[in-house]
């Protein structure tokens, strides 16, 4: 039956991507919860996991990987999630922007500029998209912005114009981070802010903003897959709350893979 041959066929192996991410710590838990021991996870990058679910994919060949919601590959794939039946990844979750504790009182200007992002996960898929095909990271936030000046606004109300201050933003390489990143950190130079891009390991981010060798991040995944970062410096920083609401995290499957749920993988 379908259970039996699923393992053999992606020699039980989940493609993954870096190993300080939350969602592959929930990964090893959903190993040890469904009683998968006989399955390991794959660590890389979110690069090299969607350089295999496209090759997979063009070979019509299963696959597993650790995937989320906001993601370009959900429209550029038919892809489906593995239903989560004991819950490991959570619920729907939201990103939140957390700056470094003393940045408010560094900064309050450009504090509230970060406390009033926010947008929508169809926002951020436009600019991914765009990226994905082609556009620099720069070019895509520009893009967006352009086109999006009400919401622009929104953000900016109350926020003053600067000559020159600097602000540090810290963030993953994952497609959803560059995208929010980005887009704030033109805003903010749009404000007259010179804007530092830090590109960093998930834990090294959160490292770095507890430390205050950067100011904010708009990456944080809330209330789960980062919960152990945020608690682990937690007097350290400032949670201004959601800029995003609606994301998710599991196991995504191609659809013309037949299993539909992690208990599948049991064989
Ligand atoms: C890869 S998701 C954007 C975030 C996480 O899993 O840490």
């Amino acid at each position: 039956d379908k259970n039996e041959f699923i393992g053999d066929k992606v020699n039980h192996t989940i493609t993954g991507i870096d190993p300080g991410s939350g969602i592959m710590k929930a990964t090893d838990q959903v190993i040890k919860d469904y009683g998968l021991s006989d399955w390991k996870v794959q660590s890389g990058s979110e690069s090299t996991m969607t350089a295999s679910l496209d090759k997979a994919i063009k070979n019509k060949k299963p696959i597993i990987i650790t995937g989320w919601t906001p993601h370009w590959m959900f429209s550029k794939y038919d892809l489906k999630y593995l239903e989560d039946p004991k819950g490991v990844y959570g619920k729907d979750e939201e990103i939140h922007t957390v700056i470094n504790k003393n940045f408010a009182k560094k900064d309050p200007n450009a504090t509230k500029f970060l406390d009033q992002f926010n947008w929508s996960p169809d926002d951020m898929g436009k600019v991914m998209l765009d990226i994905q095909g082609g556009k620099s990271e720069q070019e895509a936030a520009k893009a967006w912005i352009k086109a999006n000046q009400d919401k622009v606004n929104q953000w900016k109300k109350g926020v003053n114009k600067v000559n020159g201050k600097t602000v540090k933003l810290a963030y993953v390489s994952w497609a959803s981070e560059i995208a929010s990143t980005n887009v704030v950190a033109e805003v903010l130079r749009d404000l007259g802010y010179n804007v530092n891009l830090e590109q960093l390991g998930a834990g090294q981010m959160f490292a770095g903003l507890a430390k205050g060798s950067d100011d904010a991040i708009v990456a944080a995944w809330l209330p789960s897959t980062h919960a152990d970062y945020m608690n682990q410096f937690n007097n350290k920083l400032t949670d201004l709350g959601t800029n995003l609401k609606g994301t998710k995290l599991g196991l995504v499957v191609p659809k013309y893979m037949k299993i539909n749920s992690i208990e599948d993988l049991k064989t």
